[in-house]
């Protein structure tokens, strides 16, 4: 039992520190493919898998790309996982198998639960994960504990700090 607010523990990603990220995840995932192949398409969960899932379609050459709009989060609050937008039917086929589903994490796995029920042989894949949802993701980078906040670069500005011994 803390009463830190979640922002208290934050660990903060660097552009740079998710580019690298992401890409290690893309290595870890060529080849994994349906029968050690290719995969067929990239889907993103919008927005968060959106920086990930561009850098992982590059490294992998897949130019096939879409994305499925999950909504669960009010800045730090959780709320009902809601599908505002699903990829294109053609794409996915009727279970999505041979496409990799990427999001920058998983947190409780509510977005991933939803999702996965709508793609059940697709391959999902973070770059972050905690303890709870770790079960709903097939591949990730790093693990994070349940209490800590990540902040990532696109919610983030250089700014000035105070020096250690303040005035
Ligand atoms: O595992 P969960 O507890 O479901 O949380 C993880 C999801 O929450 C965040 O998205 P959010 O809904 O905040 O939308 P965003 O990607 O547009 O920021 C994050 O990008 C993941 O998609
Ligand atoms: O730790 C987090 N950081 C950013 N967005 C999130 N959405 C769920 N958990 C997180
Ligand atoms: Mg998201």
């Amino acid at each position: 039992m803390s009463d830190r607010l979640p922002h208290e523990k934050g660990f903060h990603i660097s552009w740079d520190q998710i580019h690298r990220d992401s890409r290690a995840l893309a290595w870890r995932l060529d080849k994994h493919g349906p029968d050690g192949g290719d995969w067929r398409a990239v889907v993103a969960i919008t927005r968060g898998g959106l920086a990930p899932a561009m850098i992982i379609a590059r490294e992998l050459d897949i130019r096939v790309v879409d994305t499925i709009s999950v909504k669960s989060y009010d800045h730090q609050t959780q709320a009902q996982a809601t599908v505002l937008k699903a990829p294109q039917a053609d794409i996915m086929g009727t279970d999505g198998e041979g496409v990799l589903i990427i999001d920058d994490l998983v947190d409780t796995g509510k977005t991933l639960e939803l999702v996965r029920r709508m793609f059940p042989k697709a391959h999902f894949a973070t770059v972050y994960a905690k303890p709870q949802g770790r079960g709903m993701v097939d591949s990730f980078i790093t693990e994070v504990s349940q209490d800590t906040w990540i902040f990532f670069p696109w919610d983030m500005a250089l700014q000035y700090v105070e020096p250690y011994r303040g005035t």
